[in-house]
């Protein structure tokens, strides 16, 4: 696992890896941040034409809606790396006639899982190492010039399990809206991700029914009180709510854009400003409505107890994903922002398509009603209805 955590550095530096399956190795390399030199030193490395690998949904977003696998395609004539960036991520690209498109070996499912795992545009260059370069990418492996990753691993990224997030430092930090505060920083084992347990109040004295928030990071709303978003209200309110009901967690998870990182982030509202909504943007760039998983989420809260909790949330998946992971959620809360002219359209896509419960806040703007705590079935009773 660790050659794939440091596999990650290299493509986002703008370097090619090997993915080995089988015997088979491939040089695989980021479009994103790709050159039209660095697009001949790979081809020259490979000694083979080089593939374009794309992700199910930037081939949905090309007009291929029936992958749901990643897709390897075949262009001939291969276009420079401007072409190639554009069939990555630019909105009115098209493929090419005569390209050829096949679902995705492992190794190109590998690539993608690195890029998306990198926050980058996950979309790949693949180039096959002919016989006749084998040895010299052996002696750039043996120089350290090149990292090779087992595709098998690449695809496990993520996974988490026991022991990925390590509990690494803690103060008290006292916040405007909730003086007795501690901040208990996780890292993830790879090193890239860190995440804040805002521990509120005192735990022994804390309600039977933990008060816990999960808020991804939004940069532009959290800290700059961006008004595209409600995240800025959402966090504040949310650590004033937790207070007030006698203490509880905000867990401050590391997963900027729904888990898509800043820079894709911000590519997607570029798409918006062009009329997408928040979910065709991400599928523009090759995500998913929502590239979370709140594994670490669970996991934190594990590692501090909580078992058992009132969640904080208009987001239906939160409450699914950790009653699936085992925490007891037995009631849940909304928690609204402003609406704002510039943030309406995206809480309504989040109603419309994500099923987020903000129905109460677009129907009645100024003084939407229950933010109150609501009960939930128990999970078995949910699944049996
Ligand atoms: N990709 C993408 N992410 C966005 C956009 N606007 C906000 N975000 C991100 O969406 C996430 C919002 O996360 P949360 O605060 O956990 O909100 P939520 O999933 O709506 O759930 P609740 O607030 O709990 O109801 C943050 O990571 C933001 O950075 C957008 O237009 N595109
Ligand atoms: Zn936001």
């Amino acid at each position: 696992m660790r050659q794939a955590e440091r596999a990650i550095f290299d493509l986002r530096r703008g370097l090619p890896i090997l993915v080995r399956d089988n015997g088979s190795t491939t040089l695989i390399q980021a479009v994103e941040g790709l050159d039209d030199k660095a697009l001949a030193e790979l081809q020259a490395l490979g000694g083979s034409q080089p593939r374009l690998v794309l992700s199910s949904h930037r081939m949905a977003a090309l007009g291929f809606g029936d992958t749901e696998q990643p897709a390897a395609v075949s262009l001939s004539p291969l276009p420079d790396s401007k072409g190639l960036h554009d069939l990555a991520c630019m909105r009115d690209a098209r493929l090419p006639d005569g390209a050829r498109q096949a679902p995705a070996g492992k190794v190109d499912r590998a690539a993608i899982r690195l890029l998306s795992h990198a926050l980058l545009v996950p979309a790949a260059v693949a180039c096959d190492v002919a016989a006749a370069q084998a040895g010299r990418v052996e002696a750039e492996m043996a120089n350290g010039n090149l990292l090779v990753v087992d595709a098998d691993i690449a695809l496990k990224l993520g996974a988490g399990g026991p022991g990925a997030l390590n509990r690494i430092s803690e103060a008290r930090v006292p916040l405007a809206e909730a003086e007795n505060s501690r901040f208990v920083l996780f890292r993830e084992a790879d090193g890239v991700h860190e995440h804040v347990a805002v521990v509120i109040g005192d735990p022994a004295r804390w309600p039977e029914d933990v008060p816990v928030r999960l808020h991804s990071s939004c940069l532009t709303g959290d800290l700059f009180g961006s008004l595209r978003c409600d995240c800025g209200e959402q966090l504040r309110r949310g650590v004033a709510a937790i207070n007030a009901q006698g203490g509880g967690v905000l867990l401050y998870l590391s997963q900027e854009g729904r888990g898509i990182g800043l820079a894709n982030k911000l590519r997607a509202y570029g798409l918006q400003d062009e009329g997408l909504d928040t979910i065709d943007a991400d599928q523009t760039i090759g995500f998913s409505k929502d590239e979370r998983n709140f594994r670490v989420a669970h996991e934190m809260l594990e590692q501090l107890g909580v078992s058992r909790i009132l969640l904080l949330t208009n987001n239906p998946g939160k409450v699914e994903a950790l009653q699936r992971a085992g925490i007891n959620v037995v009631a849940r809360q909304a928690i609204y922002g402003e609406v704002t002219r510039q943030n309406q359209r995206y809480l309504a896509t989040k109603a419309a398509r994500h099923g987020h419960w903000l129905h109460e806040l677009l129907d009645e703007q100024d003084e939407p009603s229950s933010q109150q705590p609501e009960s939930l079935p128990a999970p078995e009773a949910a699944a049996r209805n």
